[in-house]
Parts: structure tokens; C-alpha cells; sequence
């Protein structure tokens, strides 16, 4: 793993009602990784960025960022941190681009028009450079969060739940914008419901339930550890009975006698290969088959499992 901009250990969080939103927590981000947490509601997301923002104090457990232990130095991390909020808390009578010329300077930033201007084009704004945000609609007020939160040039940036809520066209544009930022080597950690957008971004995804980090790894190796393959064979003429060299592979035969049910490939993500060695078997069994389709599990099956899974 290379250089860690993030390391979380044995974090907690109870509140003070007593409810335990974070869990022990253990977590590294590496500098210039895209990392997406994915969690049902009130998994802990939002308070687990809250404690690396400063916004929620940790219960106990260590967080370090940039290299120091953010108890001491909260501030001078925060201004190397960027937050992208799921709700809309700002200035609404604020025209766009003083607002996001002002978060800039809030961390002590030196002005700088020439890069407020870049961030506003970037983001599709700065037609709207003038305007008063209240009178923007509710995506082009997201994009202005986005805007206040790159103003001071985050190294880290936090985007909860960027696309919840948001058009299509927003989403594709957050994704390019996200894209772009880890070409400039910023970090970006991100929460979402939408497996497909940790998907379609993430290098690593963390899996978050009731407080706890259920799992990490990267998006690959989740899918072929946890994945498995489906595939279903139709076959030429019904068959009634399967023979043994074919029902030592994990099969079933639907009532029709048709169609050939394969499920396996659990968690060696092997199932592709056992499905082309079943096909030889068929072969070799002079049983004729005219169709084969074939899929392997998504982030989202593996998603749907984990948490829906008794804890
Ligand atoms: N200030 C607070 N006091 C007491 N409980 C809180 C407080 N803030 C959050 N919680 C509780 O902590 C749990 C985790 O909340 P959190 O907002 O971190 O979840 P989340 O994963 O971000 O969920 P969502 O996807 O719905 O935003 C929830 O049950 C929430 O009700």
C-alpha cells in the first residue's frame, strides 16, 4: 500500500443517548485512492466523516491524517480536507461565486479568482456566477457545494452521498469531475447508496453496517472472493435424469428437463472455468445444448448479502 493520507484505528463514537454509531473502526486510505463506503441508513457514513471533519468528536480511537494525529492538529488538517455535505447548509442569499471565493478564504487561503473562475467552469457554474443560490435548482445547488468544497484545494476530499437525489446527466458529470481530481492526485473518499457508482469509480470499497466496517478491499477481489457465477444452459432435447459426470458439478435440472441451472465458483471466482469445463462434460456426454448465459455476481448481490445478513 503506498503512502497513507488516512488512518483510522478503533474508532468509536456513542452518542449521547448511548447509541453506538460507530464501532471500532479501523480503516487506511492511500494517498490518491478513490474509496467508497457503502452502507444502509444509519450504517455510521456520515458520522465516520464527521469524525475525520471535526464535526463529531470520537468516542475513542486514534485518527490520523496527512501523517498526524488529528487531536492536536484538527485545524491545520481541516484545511487540507474538503467536505462535500448530503445536505445543502449554505448561504443561500449568497450570489455562486462570492460564496465559493469565500470558503476559499475561510481556510485561510490567498485569493484567487483566476482558480474560483476554473473551479465554476468545471462544474457548469459559472453562468450562473451571479446568482443568488436560493434561485438555483436543486442540482445546480449540489454542483455549489462541490464548488465550495475544491475552493481551498482539498488533498482529501469527502463527498457524502454526491449523486442521492441527482439527474442522470449530474451523476455522469460528478463521475467525470471525480475522475479529473484523481488525475490531480486528490483523494477522494466517498459515501453512496448507489453500488453502481462505487462500481463504475471506487479502487477500494468498505462495506459500513450498525457502526461496523463489515469489510475492505478492492473492488476486484470483493467480487471474486465473495461472487459467484450463475449460468443457465439450454439444452437441445429435455433430459430426464443427469447423468453422474454432469451431476458432480454444482447443477440442477428445471422440471422441463430443459434448462440447465449451474451456481458455483463461490468465492474463488473460478465459476467461469468450471462453467466451460461443464460444457466439455456435456460434450463428451453427447448431450446437445443451443444456448448458454452466463453472469457472475455484482457489487450489488455481494452488497445485498453482507448487510442483509443477521449481525
Ligand atoms: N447527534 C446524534 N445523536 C444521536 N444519534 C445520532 C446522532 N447523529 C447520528 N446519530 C445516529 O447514528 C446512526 C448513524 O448515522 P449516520 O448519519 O452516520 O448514518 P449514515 O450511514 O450516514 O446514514 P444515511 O445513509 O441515512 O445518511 C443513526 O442511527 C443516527 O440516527
Amino acid at each position: 500500500m503506498s503512502e497513507p493520507i488516512l488512518e483510522i484505528e478503533n474508532l468509536t463514537k456513542v452518542f449521547a443517548g448511548g447509541f453506538k454509531a460507530l464501532d471500532s473502526v479501523d480503516l487506511k486510505i492511500s494517498k490518491g485512492e478513490i474509496f467508497a463506503l457503502l452502507g444502509p441508513n444509519g450504517a455510521g457514513k456520515t458520522t465516520l466523516i464527521g469524525a475525520v471533519c471535526g464535526l463529531v468528536r470520537p468516542t475513542s480511537g486514534t485518527i490520523r491524517a496527512f501523517g498526524d494525529d488529528l487531536s492536536g492538529n484538527w485545524r491545520s488538517a481541516r484545511a487540507r480536507i474538503g467536505l462535500v455535505p448530503q445536505e445543502l447548509s449554505t448561504d443561500m442569499f449568497e450570489p455562486v461565486r462570492r460564496a465559493v471565493a469565500f470558503s476559499r478564504g475561510l481556510f485561510g487561503r490567498p485569493s484567487d479568482p483566476a482558480r474560483i473562475e476554473e473551479i465554476l467552469k468545471s462544474l457548469s457554474l459559472w453562468d450562473k456566477r451571479d446568482e443568488q443560490i436560493r434561485r438555483l435548482s436543486g442540482g445546480m445547488k449540489r454542483r455549489v457545494l462541490i464548488a465550495k468544497a475544491l475552493a481551498h484545494d482539498p488533498e482529501l476530499l469527502f463527498l457524502d452521498e454526491p449523486t442521492a437525489g441527482v439527474d442522470v446527466e449530474l451523476r455522469r458529470d460528478m463521475w467525470r469531475l471525480i475522475g479529473r481530481l484523481r488525475d490531480q492526485g486528490v483523494t477522494v473518499i466517498l459515501t453512496t447508496h448507489y453500488i453502481e457508482e462505487a462500481e463504475e469509480m471506487a479502487d477500494r470499497v468498505g462495506i459500513i453496517r450498525g457502526g461496523k466496517l463489515l469489510m475492505v478491499d478492492d473492488k476486484q477481489s470483493m467480487m471474486a472472493r465473495l461472487g459467484r457465477t450463475e449460468a443457465h444452459i439450454t439444452l437441445a432435447a429435455p433430459l430426464a435424469e443427469l447423468p453422474p459426470e454432469i451431476a458432480r458439478f454444482p447443477v440442477h435440472l428445471d422440471s422441463t428437463g430443459l434448462d440447465l441451472c449451474y451456481r458455483g465458483g463461490d468465492g474463488t471466482g473460478l465459476g467461469k472455468k468450471e462453467v466451460a469445463d461443464l460444457t466439455k462434460a456435456l460434450t463428451r456426454a453427447n448431450i446437445d445444448y443451443v444456448g448458454i448465459e452466463i453472469s457472475d455476481s455484482t457489487l450489488e448481490d455481494i452488497f445485498v448479502g453482507l448487510v442483509e445478513e443477521p449481525s
